[in-house]
């Protein structure tokens, strides 16, 4: 793993957030992205070499929105980058730990994502992440 790409932070609201943490940090949101297939808005900030994304659940289904239920707002994720996603999965698995998708799935600002469960990472949801090239 490379670097931190991302923190991810659930927010009831990105209408609120995005000109708070604008004016947090300085520097404007250079992207808001919806990925359906995780029923979320995203909302990105650059920060040097790594980026913060808020995330709203835009579904009842959505994996934030039920986060945001039982636990509120808050950091949601660390997203790593990696050079081969399907590598460091096999890596993974072969390492014991639970991914949370078979294979890397589509996710924001031009990424392949997934997931280690937090139960096997002393509760730190992991995302990797691979720029699409
Ligand atoms: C748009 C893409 C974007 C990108 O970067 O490109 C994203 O980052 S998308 C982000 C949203 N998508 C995901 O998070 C997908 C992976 N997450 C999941 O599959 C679930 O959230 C999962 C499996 C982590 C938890 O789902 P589950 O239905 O099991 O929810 P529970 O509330 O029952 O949780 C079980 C257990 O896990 C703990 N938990 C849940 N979420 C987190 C979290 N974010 N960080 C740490 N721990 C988490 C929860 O507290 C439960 O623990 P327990 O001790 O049993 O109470
Ligand atoms: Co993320």
């Amino acid at each position: 793993m490379r670097k931190v790409e991302h923190i991810g932070i659930a927010v009831y609201s990105l209408e609120k957030a995005v000109p708070l943490y604008s004016r947090l940090l300085n520097t404007p949101c250079y992207k808001q992205e919806a990925v359906d297939s995780e029923q979320v808005q995203t909302a990105f900030f650059q920060q040097g070499d790594t980026k913060i994304e808020l995330l709203e659940a835009t579904g009842e289904a959505s994996t934030i929105r039920r986060f945001l239920d039982k636990k509120g707002e808050g950091i949601h994720h660390i997203a790593f980058d990696v050079e081969d996603i399907y590598a460091e999965m096999e890596r993974l698995r072969s390492e014991g730990f639970t991914l949370l998708n078979e294979t890397p799935k589509p996710g924001a600002d031009n990424k392949l994502i997934c997931f280690v469960h937090p139960k096997d990472s002393h509760g730190v949801l992991i995302e990797l992440c691979q720029e699409i090239r």
